[in-house]
């Protein structure tokens, strides 16, 4: 008896300190050890405080300057949604390091030494920290975005081919019947003596329906029921990820946790009926295959084994949660913040409709008019480079690498403040902060690098084309049913929550164009 508690003791001895030595070096040495290796190339910022750095601080100048609406409609928010940036960079240079509570993280802006880390070069020994992994590890697990290494190179070999031009072809189809939808429910509401509608709510809605749709097969209400779980996932494990880690917490149950195991069971379940009704179809003979969509070819995934590596069906349906998660808010942003500014901008409103009219006629877009539509394609791209959806990029170093003359130690984040480097006067000129879409006419090498809504490199957003092509489908149907003008009641209130988004929505006031 003696000996098993003597053992006992020992182990718990062994586990205690063994924690404590993690959280000590985690806490102090290895962010003591990159300060000191960053500061003796000239690299510094503001000073920590111990556990939380500079949270506080940058979390205190955003509460500040957001507290309350703009008093303009005016598209320089850096300012407004990174202070602290705006700050430390003023202070410390362009390329700072902050802390991130126990997280060392050097901004960079260096065009140049962007390109370079996102390059294939690096993209196998950077990626995602392990704080943010640990943050969305109940959210979207080890989906694609949050992949690392050889894991993420196979998962991204896996899917990248749903999002090629010869499959996004057949999905044009249904996201005009998705739009027709959208374009009826306006109609429906106007004709009921509204017309004045918040746009952003109804485009949120669309985006679902589409992704779940084209990707996952699902119907229009499973699909929103997994949103709405999703939604209370993300809130929670965002609200988890603030409390300081210890190691060995995930063992002590807490309330937090239990909400989240229930609404991830949730979540499962209805993603499982759709995987299940596709496996049933396929393997009791009807058919050769799993069906169309991301989802048939990740199912086809889970009977191979390649290189050591397969799909569980927990990967599968990790993969799902991440595609409805990534396939679906940033793209209803993106449209939100285009009727916007086609709303406050009627020349332009004009000119994207008389394109439309041209190329498409009465008929609605089609795969081949798609590259046809330029200024649509323009108004797109001055949409994303003013507010773009993921306004940082962040990567961590996994290995001592050279970026430019930076050594970049082992363990260090990186951040790509997007928002920043898309409205700087240096690179687009003293109009950075308006509305030109003429600045992407034609193509310039020297804008592409600036430009980075989608990231870039092997590692850039593989939804890329998708989101372009369901962009420029919704806005030339829009345009061409409805002119649109601000309502009054418009509040220009940016805010940046994971995604940069209008605090208050967007209303418009909506005109049927034909019957
Ligand atoms: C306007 C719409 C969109 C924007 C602005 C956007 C932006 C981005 C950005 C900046 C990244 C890189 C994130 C990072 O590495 O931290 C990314 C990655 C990703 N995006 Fe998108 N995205 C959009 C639409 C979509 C759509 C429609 C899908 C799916 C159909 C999608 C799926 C993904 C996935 C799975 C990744 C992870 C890729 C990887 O790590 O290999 N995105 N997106």
């Amino acid at each position: 008896m003696g000996v098993i508690l003597l053992i006992t003791g020992l182990v718990l001895l062994i586990f205690i300190l063994r924690a404590a030595w993690v959280t000590f070096s985690w806490y102090y040495w290895i962010p003591r050890r990159i300060r000191r290796v960053m500061a003796k190339q000239g690299v510094h910022g503001p000073k920590p405080k111990f556990l939380v750095g500079n949270l506080k601080d940058s979390a205190a100048l955003v509460a500040s300057s957001t507290s309350s609406d703009m008093e303009s409609i005016s598209h320089d928010i850096v300012g407004r949604l990174m202070p602290h940036y705006v700050l430390w960079s003023k202070l410390y240079g362009r390329t700072f390091i902050y802390w991130y509570g126990s997280e060392p993280r050097l901004c960079l802006t260096d065009p140049d030494i962007i390109r370079e880390l996102l390059s294939s070069k690096y993209v196998q020994v950077s990626g995602k920290s392990w704080t943010q992994r640990q943050g969305s590890k109940h959210f979207i697990g080890q989906g694609l975005l949050m992949a690392n290494g050889s894991n993420w190179n196979h998962q991204r070999h896996v899917v990248a081919p749903a999002f090629m031009a010869d499959k996004l072809k057949t999905r044009v189809g249904y996201m005009v019947d998705c739009t027709n939808r959208l374009v009826t429910s306006l109609r429906d509401a106007v004709g009921s003596g509204n017309d004045e509608v918040e746009i952003g709510a109804y485009l949120t809605r669309l985006t679902g329906d589409i992704i779940a749709g084209t990707e996952f097969g699902s119907s229009y209400e499973n699909g929103r029921q997994i949103f709405h779980l999703l939604e209370q996932l993300q809130n929670l494990t965002a609200r988890t990820s603030r409390y300081i880690w210890i190691p060995g917490n995930r063992f002590f149950p807490s309330k937090f946790s239990r909400e989240i195991k229930e609404l991830n069971r949730k979540v499962g379940k209805l993603l499982m009926d759709s995987i299940q009704s596709r496996r049933d179809v396929a393997e009791i003979g009807r058919s050769s295959s799993y069906g169309n969509g991301l989802l048939a070819t990740l199912l086809a995934e889970t009977q191979k084994r390649t290189n050591g590596f397969s799909y569980s069906l927990q990967l599968v349906i990790d993969e799902c949660k991440t595609f409805f998660f990534a396939g679906h808010e940033t793209s209803a942003l993106l449209l939100t913040w285009a009727m916007m500014l086609l709303a406050t901008n009627p020349a332009w409103q004009e000119k994207a409709r008389a394109e439309v009219a041209q190329v498409c006629g009465d008929d609605p877009p089609s795969w081949e008019h798609l590259p046809k539509l330029t200024v649509l394609n323009m108004i797109i791209n001055e949409t994303l480079r003013l507010y773009p959806p993921a306004s940082l990029l962040p990567r961590m170093a996994f290995e001592d690498i050279k970026l430019g003359d930076l050594h970049i130690p082992k363990g260090l984040s990186l951040w790509i403040p997007v928002l920043a480097i898309h409205h700087d006067e240096e690179i687009w000129g003293r109009d950075a902060h308006e509305f030109k879409p003429e600045r992407f006419a034609g193509k310039s090498f020297s804008i592409n690098r600036y430009f980075l809504p989608f990231a870039s490199g092997p590692r850039n957003c593989v939804g890329q084309t998708y989101a372009m092509m369901e962009a420029k489908i919704v806005l030339a149907m829009l345009l061409s049913s409805f002119s649109f003008t601000i309502s009054k009641n418009y509040r220009h209130a940016p805010i940046n929550v994971l995604t940069l988004r209008p605090k208050h929505g967007v209303p418009i006031h909506l005109t049927p164009l034909k019957p």
